[in-house]
């Protein structure tokens, strides 16, 4: 058998090296002939018709017409990032997973974010679930965690999935809407199939608007098995939480976003990588004994129920970072192969029938889709380790090998490859008791739908209730069918009374007129956004200075200063690119103009004073649209000196209750608004300022346009 090496961060990218292929200097055809001249067809005379014995035309054409290939059938728009995860202590004692026994090992990973309806053009804002895909590349092999950011899911048996999938992609006739649930066929199919509203209620929050891949948990969904060395198993959910905190846009930023730029999430974490602001996030466990399977009032096999965190904590187990940009989309990113089958000594499934399904539909929609089964082949996907086996030949083989023998057992090639015994990091599968009739039904234990979609309702803040009500009049008010807007109420009345009449009111359809099931009051607080404790930091926050020509100068470093310096990104916004020049004659770059970029395109905004400048800026019609939008959109704003008049003419300032008399004054905080005209505050502001941004939207600056009961985040959670 041949040695395994110990993995270190660079393994894969070595691996990848023999690869790489540089531009050369001169053209060649595939077959290495010099191309002199890739311009013009070979024509029978001057005006004459083209000829077929034009090899390079052929060659060049040929290849262009088959450069597509199949798209993934979900999760077609999607992102990827190299990096490496590190444990953070051994688990010897749950698992013998090598990446997980010493906390100096950094075992390199490929990670893919995506959504998962749209079609691979699609834009990256929309309302849905982001897949959550790390392939570690492992001593023992890949292993491959395939999760979403969501930690339920819309089915219960996998059985179910094409169907779920056909409903929420654009219906067949039109092939409309792109990228998008809010349409007939997704909800009649909801509507009947109430297994999906926990899950429902989790894609009409707030966490189906990721503010960025870097700001958003990740999580396994479904329940598998730790085995360690001595064979002992456990259960294990698994965690994502990014270190920035978990943030969300509002809706209508989102949908402005996917115009302005539909690549925001990409771009989002290209340009993070690029500038060396290196995304982390932390792997947490849950990990239940077995003897403990049957002490919930759900079922851990279940993929529509989390097990809360206030009843099984999450252990932190070690920490991811992201820091280095593919070097071909294509070759990496599109080529990547995850599948949650792909499992190392240490790590096993459990009998989730989602995830039973999930163990063959991703390898064969790989052959499909990369169009070979030697896929495996493929720089992106190869492990790190030696690959030993007697699978030959097939499209696109890639190794030459060696040898006489290609089946085992042999005596002829030396026994090679013998099989690799458990302690030379075979594979064992864990030795569950499995006995029972066939059948084709669905577990009792499965039965309960509402309970915790009811325990989401309950855990939500005021405005992340708001949020969720109003994405249910949009959803559901696209939805031309009143049966299936109705069927959807009564389900909704089986979570929360008030929320089905709060959704009835929006969607044209009667409220129901008592409950179909009472409340049970209890709540998870962990499961709200805004429950988590929030981190201390504006890193990587990106803010629009909004400036022309005579603009005060030191009231724009100060500021712009102070925004660097607590690890922010200030960029100055103008009419034109170029520079502008302050009002005493100093001149500042122009990154970004009101034709390229919007208020969505920023956390948070800065109106400089100078006379010149504002009274500039105040004909720009964009201008205040800019500054309007980050009020309507709960972002932090700061002005300062003259600046505070052009924050005035933003209609939607009366939200913030900042009349006249308070901005003329001194220092003002007011829901996230930061004003003062005195120079003197300038250092004040900046710190009010940067405070605000950490809260990263002020929700208290308008009031709940749906009257929702205050919740009652009891913490008290479904008992065991
Ligand atoms: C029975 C249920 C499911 C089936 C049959 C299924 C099937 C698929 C298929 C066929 C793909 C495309 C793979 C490719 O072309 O490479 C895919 C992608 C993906 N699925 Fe699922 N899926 C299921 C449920 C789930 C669940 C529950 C999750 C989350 C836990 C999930 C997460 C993902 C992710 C993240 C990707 C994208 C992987 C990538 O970035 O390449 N899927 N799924």
């Amino acid at each position: 058998m041949t040695e395994r090496n110990q993995v270190n961060e660079q393994s894969k990218d070595k691996n990848l090296e023999p690869f790489r292929k540089e531009v050369g200097e001169h053209l060649t055809s595939n077959e290495g002939i010099g191309i002199p001249n890739t311009d013009d067809s070979l024509k029978a005379g001057d005006r004459g018709p083209t000829l077929l014995e034009d090899f390079h035309l052929r060659e060049k054409m040929t290849h262009f017409d088959r450069e597509r290939i199949p798209e993934r059938v979900v999760h077609a728009r999607g992102t990827g990032i190299h990096g490496y995860f590190q444990p953070y202590e051994s688990l010897v004692d749950l698992t013998k997973a090598k990446f997980l026994q010493d906390p100096s090992v950094k075992t390199p990973v490929f990670v893919r974010f995506s959504t998962v309806a749209g079609f691979r053009g699609s834009a990256d804002t929309v309302r849905d679930v982001r897949g959550f895909a790390v392939k570690f590349y492992t001593e023992d092999g890949n292993y491959d965690m395939v999760g979403n950011n969501i930690p339920v899911f819309f089915i219960q048996d996998g059985i179910k999935f094409p169907d779920v999938v056909h409903a929420l992609k654009p219906e067949p006739h039109n092939e409309m809407p792109q990228a998008a649930a809010a349409h007939d066929n997704f909800w009649d199919f909801i509507s009947l199939v109430p297994e999906s509203m926990h899950m429902i209620m989790w894609i009409l929050s707030d966490r189906t608007l990721p503010r960025s891949y870097r700001m958003m948990q990740g999580f396994g969904v479904h329940t598998f098995r730790f085995v360690n060395e001595q064979g002992k198993a456990r259960f294990v959910k698994f965690h994502w939480k990014p270190l920035l905190g978990v943030h969300s846009f509002v809706w209508d930023e989102a949908q402005k976003l996917a115009g302005k730029d539909p690549d925001y999430h990409r771009r989002d974490m290209w340009e993070a990588i690029e500038k060396g602001d290196y995304p982390e996030y932390e792997l947490g466990v849950q990990i239940i004994e077995e003897e403990d399977e049957f002490k919930f009032d759900f079922d851990i096999l279940d993929a529509t129920k989390i097990i809360p965190e206030e009843l099984v904590p999450v252990r932190p187990i070690g920490k991811m970072v992201l820091n280095r940009n593919p070097e071909n989309f294509f070759a990496e990113t599109e080529q990547v192969a995850f599948q949650p089958s792909h499992v190392v000594p240490g790590i096993d499934y459990s009998n989730d029938p989602l995830l039973q399904a999930r163990l063959m539909s991703y390898h064969d929609t790989q052959e499909h889709r990369l169009g070979s089964a030697n896929f495996e082949h493929l720089p992106i996907n190869r492990p790190v380790c030696p690959v030993h086996n007697n699978q030959r030949d097939g499209f696109m083989q890639m190794n030459i090998y060696q040898g006489k023998t290609n089946y085992y057992p042999n005596s002829l090639g030396g026994g090679c490859p013998m099989t690799s015994p458990e302690a030379m990091a075979g594979y064992a599968h864990y030795m569950e008791k499995v006995e029972g009739h066939k059948i084709r039904q669905r577990s009792k234990s499965f039965s309960d739908h509402f309970t915790q979609a009811t325990l989401f309702w309950n855990s939500l803040s005021a405005p992340e209730k708001e949020h969720l009500v109003k994405a249910a009049h949009f959803e559901l008010g696209k939805v031309e069918s009143k049966e299936v807007r109705q069927r959807m109420v009564e389900n909704f009345n089986h979570v929360d009374h008030e929320l089905a009449k709060l959704i009835a009111m929006g969607i044209g359809v009667p409220a129901p007129t008592h409950a179909a099931t009472q409340n049970h009051g209890q709540s998870s607080p962990a499961v709200s956004i805004e429950n988590m404790p929030k981190p201390n930091t504006i890193k990587t926050r990106r803010i629009g200075i909004l400036a022309a020509d005579g603009f005060d100068y030191s009231q724009l470093s100060a500021i712009k200063q102070a925004l660097e310096g607590a690890g922010a990104l200030p960029e100055v916004v103008s009419k034109f690119k170029g520079k502008i020049k302050s009002a005493d004659g100093q001149e500042v770059e122009v990154s970004k103009t009101f034709l390229t970029s919007a208020s969505v395109m920023f956390d948070a905004i800065y109106v400089p004073g100078g006379k010149q400048s504002i009274e500039t800026l105040k004909k720009e019609a964009d201008v205040i649209e800019f500054i309007n939008d980050a009020l309507k959109h709960y972002k932090a704003i700061a002005a300062t000196g003259e600046g505070v008049d052009l924050l005035m003419m933003a209609p939607d300032v009366k939200l913030i209750g900042l009349d006249k008399q308070q901005s003329n004054g001194h220092l003002s905080s007011q829901k996230g608004v930061i004003t003062s005209r005195n120079p003197s505050d300038i250092n004040s502001v900046a710190q009010d300022f940067v405070q605000a941004i950490t809260m990263h939207r002020h929700w208290t600056r308008t009031q709940p346009e749906v009257n929702l009961p205050q919740s009652e985040a009891k913490v008290k959670i479904v008992s065991t």
